[in-house]
């Protein structure tokens, strides 16, 4: 285990000692995870692949590359696709996962690490021995943390919470109540309260669902009164007041949300004193500040699903993996879902789409919060990453996406599962949509092929795939064979 820094000190350390320490190591962590590493580039093994040339300003790397590694998958947030890369690269290099037993770790029950396949308690003697956590899960860090070893890399991934709405809208219509009772997601977002009860079952699908899936708690106004608080007036400007991971003085007060449930103290010269009053209540801004300041303790990384490949380049750059580790396709779009659609900007919306979308951030304040929070971060990376030397980044990413996809896919896209017969590669049919899939072409070579079967493999047939190779079935020798074997 190597030296810990002070982001994963944090991780450690009891709720008091964090309110003292925190705003020295904020300052001192950020500034060493944006240094990060220079961009490091391996040149890969499928025939297709060509060397590349150096792109501006990448040096030979000194790093090491990163395996152990925490990835909380949020739904509906481009998770799905970030799976396939982090199993294609364990996959490739031998690394152990820590697998569900099924697909999901007890969600949407919080974390335990005894759902974990193999899991032995630390006091047992044996150490955590995993090197990825990357299935659904409701975040728990202290039972991660019995798991994974304290310096793993944890990171995650957000999404416009109106464009996440849509998503599991589509995806969840029969899973939620609230969703199952409304007719349309513009029928729900006009008058949620018709339909939304707190605690339903499903529930969770429809309301926060980042905020939750991160593991936080609701604040007291949301908890006590039960749906009764009011959304921010203007949800498209981000009036919480929300900042950059790891920038400016953070919250002298502890900063653990699994263990407290009430608003923190409002801190003289601290944030909360700009927040609009008229947005959302002061406790529940400064509840907000408190949750998002514990979260930049704990993840070295969030992407950004609407800046996927930016938040690609980051990722490689912050793991020191290579291009070729992170580019992969888009996995479990939902047929005529909102991955066309752009970035948070509104530029070419309808009107209706529009207040859609003004809704639905309102709704889901606790997500706009993080979505904003995260979004600032993730500039703020990419600023320090230099803005041009990440777009040509992105570039070669991109090239080297469409040339693995003219290479390995029938049509050289997604198409819909009607077309995909080899149950290998038919995502899971699930929700109101049509979840779409990949086709791979006939005469790749067998190394081609291997490759081309990992990019377009579904989650849930990888996960059986390492399942079946991290725990291969016994076969136990009948009694008297293995009387007659043994010395
Ligand atoms: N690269 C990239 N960029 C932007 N958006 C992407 C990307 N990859 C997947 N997606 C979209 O994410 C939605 C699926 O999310 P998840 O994989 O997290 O879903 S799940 O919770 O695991 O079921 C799903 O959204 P919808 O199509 O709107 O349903 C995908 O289209």
């Amino acid at each position: 285990m190597g030296p810990l820094s002070p982001t994963r000190t944090m991780r450690l350390w009891g709720p008091r000692s964090l309110g003292v320490a925190l705003g020295v190591f904020m300052t001192i962590g950020f500034a060493l995870q944006l240094w990060g590493g220079p961009f490091h580039r391996r040149l890969p093994g499928l025939q297709l692949r060509q060397p590349l040339a150096p792109s501006p300003g990448s040096a030979v790397s000194s790093c090491l590359p990163r395996q152990r590694l925490v990835f909380l998958k949020t739904h509906k947030s481009g998770s799905s696709s970030v799976l396939n890369l982090l199993h294609r690269y364990g996959d490739r290099h031998g690394l152990r996962f820590a697998l569900p037993a099924r697909y999901q770790f007890g969600y949407p029950r919080l974390f335990q690490a005894s759902r974990v396949k193999g899991y032995r308690p630390q006091g047992g003697g044996t150490k955590p021995h995993f090197h990825i956590l990357c299935h659904h899960m409701r975040f728990n860090l202290k039972e991660v943390l019995q798991v994974m070893p304290s310096d793993s890399f944890f990171f995650s991934i957000v999404r416009d919470p109106a464009a996440l709405a849509r998503s599991a809208f589509s995806y969840y219509k029969s899973t939620s109540s609230a969703f199952r009772k409304a007719p349309s997601l513009a029928a729900f977002l006009a008058n949620p309260r018709a339909f939304y009860r707190p605690g339903a079952r499903g529930d969770h699908y429809a309301r926060n669902l980042l905020w939750f899936d991160f593991g936080l708690p609701f604040p007291p106004e949301m908890k006590t009164k039960r749906g009764d608080t009011h959304p921010p007036r203007d949800p498209s400007l981000p009036q919480l007041n929300v900042l950059p991971s790891g920038t400016g003085p953070r919250a002298h007060h502890p900063l653990d949300p699994n263990a407290v449930f009430h608003p923190a103290p409002i801190v003289a010269g601290g944030h909360s004193q700009t927040s609009s009053p008229s947005s959302l209540d002061l406790g529940s801004s400064s509840f907000i500040q408190w949750s998002l300041a514990w979260l930049d303790s704990v993840f070295d990384l969030v992407l950004v699903a609407e800046y996927f490949d930016e938040s690609l380049v980051l990722l490689a750059d912050a793991l020191c993996w290579g291009l070729d580790d992170v580019v992969g396709f888009m996995h479990n779009a939902q047929a005529g879902g909102e991955q066309g659609r752009g970035p948070v900007s509104n530029g070419g919306l309808t009107a209706e789409d529009g207040q859609l979308t003004a809704r639905a951030r309102a709704w889901n304040h606790l997500d706009w919060a993080l979505y904003v929070h995260f979004n600032h971060s993730l500039w703020a990376r990419i600023n320090q990453y230099g803005q041009s030397r990440l777009e040509s980044a992105v570039a070669e990413l991109r090239a080297r996406r469409e040339a693995l996809a003219k290479h390995c896919l029938e049509g050289g896209e997604a198409l819909d599962p009607k077309y995909i017969t080899d149950r290998r590669f038919r995502p899971f049919q699930f929700g109101s949509g049509k979840v779409l899939g990949y086709v791979l072409r006939s005469g790749l070579s067998l190394a081609d092929q291997e490759e081309c079967e990992r990019l377009a493999t579904p989650e849930l047939q990888y996960k059986d795939k390492l399942d079946a190779k991290q725990f291969p079935p016994t076969v136990s020798l009948p009694l008297k064979t293995s009387r007659i074997l043994s010395p």
